[in-house]
């Protein structure tokens, strides 16, 4: 059979998820003198009985992506939440699950990149100054937000993951690696005194949230039941210092431990994660290893071999090491 004819029925749609990336919306929010902003990526996909338009070339079940842009823009300009990019994305995604019948599930994924006042010196406020930023760091602040309507549109589940991406970092020394399992084929030798650089990826789970119907039929606002006796979830995601716990939890970590690997490392960041953010379910972290080779200058009798000589590097870009764990509140 030629392959053009065969095309009827050998397979059968088995997933099916659509939407808008890259959707870069920068937003002010003015507050008198004082300007509020943030720069965002979107990514907002969809989920539901969506089978016909990839089955039956059918398109009237088709929000279009551009009506998902349009819609995301909407809601950066009257979302009171458009300053946190997680009640940002909870809204987002709830507008979609509750605004079309048919649309069970949404996934939307937020960028954040950085804005940071800048301090003028001399200048009277602590806090700096009031509408003029600067990128101080390529790291990004992410956020993964599901909003989950197949149990009734008026049951809805938010699951919200948060985190870091692209944090590079580097420890010029407090980094060994000793112990490791040999065999034939092991040629690296033992280090107590290592460079150990490495481009953090981080991602922490919370517990998933209850999210009632909206009340308001054009904003389609997520709405946290709070039951009686419970603070509610108000604690949870809504913490807003969570993020900058967890970065710093990062950075002081990084900096501080004697690590004996990057998988040591790793996981006394977790560890710390976990202990200072009641919220937070499971802590994931993607570590590359980015390896700083001494360079050998014995052919010219120059010693740049042992650690405590070991002055001039090579940065190797590939391969890295890439350690990888999740860490489960118990
Ligand atoms: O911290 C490390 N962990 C490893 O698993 C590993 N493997 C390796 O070659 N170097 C290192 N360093």
């Amino acid at each position: 059979m030629s392959v053009s004819s065969s095309t009827s029925n050998l397979g059968e749609l088995s997933a099916a998820r659509y939407g808008k990336t890259k959707v870069r919306v920068f937003r002010i929010v003015r507050e008198g003198k004082w300007h509020h902003i943030v720069e965002y990526n979107v990514q907002a996909l969809l989920e539901g009985e969506i089978a016909v338009s990839y089955s039956e070339a059918d398109n009237s079940v088709v929000v279009a992506t551009d009506s998902i842009k349009n819609i995301t823009y909407y809601l950066a300009k009257i979302s009171p939440h458009i300053l946190n990019a997680e009640k940002f994305a909870l809204h987002l995604a709830t507008f979609f699950v509750s605004k079309y019948a048919h649309i069970s599930k949404a996934f939307v994924e937020i960028e954040q990149l950085r804005w940071t006042r800048i301090h003028v010196a001399g200048e009277e406020s602590p806090e700096g100054h009031p509408h003029s930023f600067f990128r101080d760091g390529d790291d990004k602040r992410i956020v993964k937000v599901e909003v989950d309507g197949s149990a009734g549109k008026d049951k809805l589940v938010g699951k919200v993951t948060a985190g870091i991406n692209d944090l590079l970092v580097l420890k010029s020394t407090g980094s060994a690696f000793e112990n490791f399992y040999r065999d034939e084929y092991t040629t690296l030798v033992e280090v107590n005194d290592r460079i150990f650089s490495t481009s953090v990826d981080l991602s922490y789970t919370f517990t998933n949230i209850p999210i009632a119907a909206p009340t308001d039929e054009k904003k389609l606002d997520f709405v946290i039941p709070v039951q009686k006796g419970e603070t509610g979830y108000a604690g949870s995601v809504w913490d807003e210092d969570v993020p900058a716990r967890a970065r710093a939890a990062t950075l002081e970590t990084f900096a501080v431990d004697e690590s004996a690997s990057v998988q040591a490392t790793l996981y006394k960041m977790a560890q710390r994660i976990v202990a200072e953010n009641d919220s937070v379910h499971s802590v994931t972290y993607t570590l590359p290893n980015k390896h700083y080779i001494p360079v050998d200058m014995r052919y010219l009798d120059v010693d740049n071999l042992t650690p405590s000589k070991a002055e001039v590097f090579v940065p190797i870009a590939a391969p890295s090491g890439l350690i990888s764990a999740t860490i489960t509140r118990k």
